[in-house]
């Protein structure tokens, strides 16, 4: 059973693209509770000149539409849910959730994923190069992060095939075939609405301008396929086959009351990053992951090292452009306490120590058939919670 309670509520308002069995074109909505509200022809009868940012077939327009649109779209809906008797006339355009089928909500541009958590960044380093120092010289200088396959970016509920590769076994010998350290990761994604034109560094204030709102994220992992290919270049087949992200991206609006402070600097920062005088966007979300039903782990992200928008300023130091679409991630979520490690490979300590899970079975890594859930709320104000959703995939057997 989940702890996390993931309510769309009326201080969430999340938007994501779903059809019906019965009018299977894909359009957008906003969860509310456990309905869906289509949002086009509702905005067609009661805003009309807002109708053209929502009209789909996804999040795209709605996301390069930018941060003015945004907020008159919330506003909008905040007000006809606060209004009796607008909520009465939304009610033919109101989707029971459970009959909705959820797409992926926005065209992916570019996907790059950090490294952010420190907890995660030791726990790997000294997996992966034992005897030396864990975090590398670069790690509190700037954020690290590698660019991914956007193409493989996949909807929640999207069968995983496990992954064939090259690895090297203990005793030396390289061999091909299905991995068997097929891992998750537990991370926050950040979804990029405003584009920025090339030679244009985005600024730390820039980020609540250029990025729309979160999701959540599983960034799947063949540990053994990694393990063998990522020097020097970094990760690459290993991490490239497949990526999960929930259905509803929660607009950054809804998160004012879940920015914290990020921990204290132990580095001096380059002025680009420094945030110490900004208003800090470090977020408090609580993750839980689920292994076919059973709690593994209830990662938190109030104390990741690096913000979104130090990621997003890091991304474009170099005048890289962004698009819309464009989804960054911030790397696998851990914290202080093994019950908060957001990778299988973490918690089973390179699979040295395996878990053990209530029905009896233990695991190391992923085997075929097995279910992962990532869910996550968020505090909101007044002691209300907003929910993140989840994310949700399934292993089927290599081919
Ligand atoms: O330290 C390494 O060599 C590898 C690290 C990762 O696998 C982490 C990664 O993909 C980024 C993250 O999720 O934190
Ligand atoms: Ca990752
Ligand atoms: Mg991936």
């Amino acid at each position: 059973m989940s702890t996390v309670s993931t309510p769309f509520g009326v201080a969430t308002l999340p938007y994501g693209v779903f059809s019906t069995a019965s009018d299977q074109r894909a359009r957008v909505g906003v969860a509310i509770d456990d309905l869906i509200l289509d949002l086009a022809p509702a905005v067609q009868l009661l805003a009309p000149a807002l109708a053209p940012a929502v009209a789909g077939p996804s999040l795209d327009t709605l996301l390069a539409a930018g941060p003015q649109t945004w907020s008159q779209v919330r506003a909008l809906l905040t007000g006809w849910l606060a209004d009796g008797t607008v909520s009465e006339r939304l009610g033919p355009h109101l989707v029971p959730a459970r009959d909705a089928v959820l797409h992926l909500p926005f065209t992916v541009a570019d996907y790059v994923d950090f490294y952010a958590s420190e907890q995660h960044a030791t726990n790997l380093g000294k997996m992966f190069r034992p005897g030396q120092d864990p975090l590398t010289p670069n790690w509190k200088h700037l954020p690290i992060g590698y660019h991914g396959r956007a193409g493989t970016v996949v909807a929640s509920g999207t069968d995983i095939v496990r992954p064939c590769g090259q690895r090297r076994g203990t005793d030396g010998d390289i061999t091909f075939g299905p991995s068997q350290r097929l891992d998750i990761e537990a991370e926050l994604g950040f979804v990029v609405g405003t584009p920025s034109p090339l030679g244009r560094p985005v600024d730390l204030a820039g980020f609540e301008r250029h990025v729309f709102g979160v999701c959540l994220v599983n960034d799947w992992s063949a540990r053994d396929i990694q393990a063998w290919e990522y020097v020097p270049l970094g990760p690459f087949l290993g991490k490239s086959f497949a990526t999960s992200i929930s259905p509803w991206v929660v607009p950054l609006a809804a998160l004012g009351s879940a920015r914290v402070p990020p921990p204290a600097r132990t580095v001096p920062l380059l002025p680009y990053l420094d945030d110490s005088q900004a208003p800090p966007w470090g977020l408090d979300v609580r993750l839980e992951v689920r292994l076919n039903g059973h709690v593994v782990s209830r990662p938190r992200s109030d104390g990741m090292y690096w913000t979104g928008a130090q990621m997003l300023a890091h991304l474009t130091a170099n005048g890289a452009s962004l698009r819309t679409g464009d989804l960054y991630a911030s790397g696998t979520i851990s914290g202080e306490r093994p019950g908060e490690r957001g990778s299988l490979i973490e918690l089973s300590w390179g699979g040295t120590e395996p878990l053990r899970l209530p029905d009896g079975t233990t695991r190391t890594f992923l085997d075929d058939g097995d279910e992962i859930v990532i869910s996550a709320s968020a505090p909101g104000a007044d002691g209300v919670v907003i929910g993140l959703g989840e994310v949700r995939g399934r292993i089927r057997p290599a081919i």
